[in-house]
């Protein structure tokens, strides 16, 4: 069987369309259930093979049938089998019903299954059909499951879990490893899906790859394949002008630190140039600290304007440790026609009157990237962030349309957005990213892609990627200090993959 390495994530809904689609085409929609039920009984096997039972719950839809084919490629082999049923058997429709003659064995209904010590269960009772809560009979079962301890194999998705969000309705498993088909659901990859799937395994059933990427939207998993084109050639030959100007502005004298590590990231990630723009202030504390970024004197919205008019500045970051207040805000309206990272206090100023910030970046081409966590989200977009309905991808969508911004909306399943449509999950980043300065780095390695000709989405999703990757490097016990140092490492190892 084959294991599919693919970026393309397929919500439930266009899976059902790849699904009609190979119907469409003359592909017998039988056999790829048979397909998906013999992957999952391998995957059984292989992930458990000293099972005393295999204990598959089977639902009432196609999920369930892929349970049904499992259940008897299983018993032919020789496993111990029981089945459970939601709902009668009989009632069931189309493929599923083939699937249940198949098994032809016993099922006892659902509300009976007790789990035993040596069980594995392979739940099968919702898939991509999932369409509302779980009723408190089936989470029962479920913790019923959770409390014996024993391992749960989830067929396409853990019972619960919304495949397009992420999210659980009511309940959800929480499964030891799962088995989906073709590509991966948004919900594998997002939060607090991702931490009930365990690990996640791809099996191709035969849907051709040209009908995947026609039923697909816009939605992938971060990676290479999204920005690697745009990428600039580091050469022998390559000028450090065209590497770019990367202009980072720095707070007052006590919190210069936020803004020191965008600018030594923005270097490490292949900025040509690097300036940090310094409160006379804090000219001194910048000074003395830093000495392959250059320092220039800005206090005044009349210095940014005479800087902007004589230097060759391709891109800016602001907002670590800059302050919240008015003097962000006629700074970043004074760069509304450059290519502009805004992180943190820059956000955070404009919580006021989003709307002043929304405007001004209106016009063009997208170039400004807005990196807010949950908090700085919901400070921009209070009405998007309280929408229960929406998932993550679908929030970060309507901001980025919104803002005309591509957005990085921060997290542990961090999202980037385009106003155009489209929406990259990330998935690379460690759970020790989540230390103080990180985001400092990161907003600095997205202005150096900005700096060096990435269009703003593009530039977003690789410094979100190189930000994973850096840390990656530098380990578990690492500081931000530490993760801007890798960044060099983490884009030397990236561009000699192309
Ligand atoms: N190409 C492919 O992708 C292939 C996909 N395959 C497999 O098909 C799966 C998708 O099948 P599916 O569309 O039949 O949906 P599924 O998940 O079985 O659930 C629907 C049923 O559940 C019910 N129901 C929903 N929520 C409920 C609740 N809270 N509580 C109670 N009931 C609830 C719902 O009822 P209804 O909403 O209609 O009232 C309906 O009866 C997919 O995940 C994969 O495993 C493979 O076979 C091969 C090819
Ligand atoms: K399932």
């Amino acid at each position: 069987m084959a294991y599919l390495p693919s970026n393309i994530l397929l919500t439930p809904e266009e899976m059902a369309r790849a699904d009609r689609m190979s119907a469409e085409s003359g592909i017998p929609s039988f056999g790829l259930m048979r397909r998906a039920g013999y992957a999952v009984a391998a995957t059984a096997l292989s992930h458990f093979p000293a099972a005393v039972r295999f204990a598959v719950l089977c639902g009432p839809g196609n999920n369930g049938g892929d349970g049904y084919v499992a259940a008897r490629q299983l018993a032919d082999g020789g496993a111990e089998i029981s089945v459970h049923a939601l709902g009668d058997p009989d009632d069931l429709k189309g493929d599923a019903a083939l699937a249940f003659q198949l098994w032809g064995g016993s099922v006892a209904p659902l509300r009976e299954f007790q789990p035993q010590p040596g069980d594995v269960v392979i739940d099968a009772l919702f898939g991509a059909g999932l369409s509302r809560k779980v009723s408190d009979e089936i989470a029962g079962v479920i913790s019923s499951v959770e409390r014996a301890g024993v391992p749960v194999l989830a067929v396409d998705l853990p019972s619960g879990v919304d495949g397009r969000s992420g999210k659980p309705l009511g309940a959800a498993f929480k499964a030891h490893c799962t088995i989906t088909f073709m590509t991966r659901k948004p919900g594998h990859l997002l939060l607090p899906g991702k931490s009930l799937c365990g690990d996640i395994e791809v099996a191709d059933i035969g849907i051709p790859r040209r009908i995947i990427e026609a039923a697909g939207g816009s939605i992938s998993e971060n990676g290479p394949p999204i920005w690697s084109a745009h990428l600039p050639f580091v050469g022998a030959d390559s000028h450090k002008y065209r590497r770019g100007h990367l202009a980072v502005f720095s707070g007052e004298t006590s919190k210069t630190g936020a803004a020191r590590l965008s600018a030594i990231a923005g270097l490490k990630t292949g900025a040509g140039l690097v300036t940090l723009a310094s409160p006379e202030d804090a000219m001194a504390a910048n000074a003395a600290q830093l000495t392959a970024v250059m320092l220039k004197k800005v206090d005044t919205n009349a210095e940014l304007s005479d800087w902007l008019e004589n230097a060759k500045l391709s891109a800016f970051v602001l907002g670590p440790g800059f302050g919240v207040g008015s003097r962000a805000r006629d700074f970043v309206l004074a760069l509304k026609d450059s290519p502009l990272v805004l992180d943190a206090d820059g956000i955070t100023s404009f919580r006021d009157d989003p709307a002043i910030l929304f405007d001004a970046f209106e016009d063009g081409e997208t170039h400004l990237v807005l990196t807010p966590h949950d908090g700085e989200f919901g400070r921009l977009f209070p009405d998007i962030a309280a929408d229960e309905t929406l998932s993550k991808p679908d929030k970060a969508l309507k901001a980025a349309r919104r803002a005309h911004a591509a957005i990085v909306y921060k997290g542990a399943d961090t999202v980037i957005a385009s106003p155009d449509g489209r929406v990259a999950i990330n998935t690379n980043g460690p759970p020790w990213l989540a230390t103080a300065g990180s985001g400092d780095v990161l907003a600095g390695m997205i202005g150096a892609f900005l700096a060096q000709g990435l269009p703003a989405f593009e530039a977003a999703a690789a410094g979100v990627y190189l930000h994973g990757e850096a840390a990656g490097l530098a380990g578990p016990y690492m500081t931000a200090e530490d993760l801007a140092g890798q960044a060099g490492h983490a884009m030397a190892d990236l561009v000699a993959r192309f």
